[in-house]
């Protein structure tokens, strides 16, 4: 009998705090479509100003924020972005921006710190001399935090660089700003500055922010008005979601405090991990609040045992490969779930342990 709960596995897996369900049960709401919800309005309007942009746009998952960006970026047949081979947008989104939007993707090779060499990206943009057998670039394509290597941060002045490239050869530039505030306060950059070079960014509420659902576009008032067509086109104009708005309203206001926590507890952990006969985690690369760790070659312990026991204890970690778990910190873990985490690790590994030696 599980007495307990530990959801590693994303920071997706937030609960709405009462906090957020009481500002749903009163928000003030109206029909988004025909007019604006007001709470819907008031949400992005302090999201744009936030992130130092003219306008925003509440989406329903960063998912459709970044099609949408990319797609009002690459509006011409024969469009091409550039971004990473190891990022969400090439990686998770099923491909929306070609089999929906028909925009090419040219993947560019991810560093381990969540960056793409810059000369490697001026070489991936087409000749415009090709122009009759080449796609055409119109957009570069960045993420901050970058998930896929562990939450890294891309620091400013390299955003910045590659915001002068973009505007050397005539390109925009997106940001996929899931975990931009994880990233802001990491740097100690205001997320404002931090995106100052890009043209649009897709920021998650439903991430370390704690929102049950929703990301918010922001960019110029032009960007936004073809953002906002774009998402009735694909069926995401929403009536009164000004409830769910309220909600994310409540995250942005409280939770950006708790994410240095949350990256506290995510260096502790990766610390105590390390320290596990059997488990490998580049600890240096913890700069936010995900961890990524290997189980050695030859621990004579499988993923899946350890999946069995950590599940039978009540903690779930996101499997990634035969020998490759993530674990995600958000702020509804504890410092007492933390330590209670790495008992139950090494729990795992002891019996295993005491498994072989009888
Ligand atoms: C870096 C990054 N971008 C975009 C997304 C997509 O967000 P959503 O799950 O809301 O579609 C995610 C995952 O949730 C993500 O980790
Ligand atoms: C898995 C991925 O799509 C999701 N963005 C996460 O980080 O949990």
């Amino acid at each position: 009998m599980v007495t307990r709960t530990v959801d590693l596995r994303s920071d997706t897996v937030t609960k709405p705090t009462e906090a957020m369900r009481a500002a749903m049960a009163t928000a003030e709401v109206d029909d988004d479509v025909l007019g604006a919800d007001p709470t819907a309005f008031q949400l992005e309007s302090e999201v744009a100003k936030i992130m130092g942009k003219e306008a925003g746009l509440f989406v329903p998952s960063g998912t459709m924020g970044n099609l949408i960006s990319v797609l009002v970026h690459c509006d011409i047949r024969g469009s091409e972005v550039i971004l990473g081979d190891n990022s969400h947008i090439h990686i998770y989104e099923n491909g929306g921006i070609s089999t929906i939007g028909g925009v090419h993707p040219r993947p560019v090779k991810n560093n381990k710190d969540g960056t793409m060499d810059i000369d490697l990206i001026e070489a991936a943009i087409r000749d415009p001399r090709g122009e009759l057998v080449y796609p055409t670039t119109r957009l570069i394509c960045l993420e901050n935090s970058h998930a896929n290597t562990g939450g890294r941060c891309l620091s400013v002045e390299y955003t910045d660089k590659v915001g002068e490239l973009a505007k050397k050869h005539g390109l925009k530039l997106h940001i996929d700003g899931a975990r931009i505030f994880n990233a802001s306060v990491a740097l100690g950059v205001p997320v404002h500055r931090l995106v100052q070079a890009a043209d649009s960014v897709s920021v998650c509420l439903s991430k370390g922010l704690g929102a049950p659902v929703g990301s918010v576009i922001v960019g110029s008032k032009s960007f936004i008005t073809k953002a906002r067509r774009l998402r009735k086109t694909l069926g995401g104009g929403m009536r009164q979601l000004g409830f769910i708005c309220a909600a994310a309203f409540v995250a942005l206001k409280e939770n950006v405090g708790k994410l240095e926590g949350d990256h506290k507890k995510a260096k502790v952990l990766a610390e105590g991990l390390n320290q596990i006969k059997g488990l490998r985690v580049d600890v240096a690369a913890v700069e936010t609040n995900i961890i990524y760790f290997d189980i050695v070659e030859g621990s004579k312990i499988t993923a899946e045992k350890i999946y069995k026991h950590l599940e039978e204890h009540g903690v779930l970690v996101m499997p990634e490969g035969p020998s490759r778990m993530r674990i995600v910190l958000h702020h509804q873990i504890s410092a007492s779930d933390v330590q209670y985490t790495l008992s139950c690790f090494q729990q795992a590994f002891t019996g295993v342990q005491e498994e072989n030696s009888n």
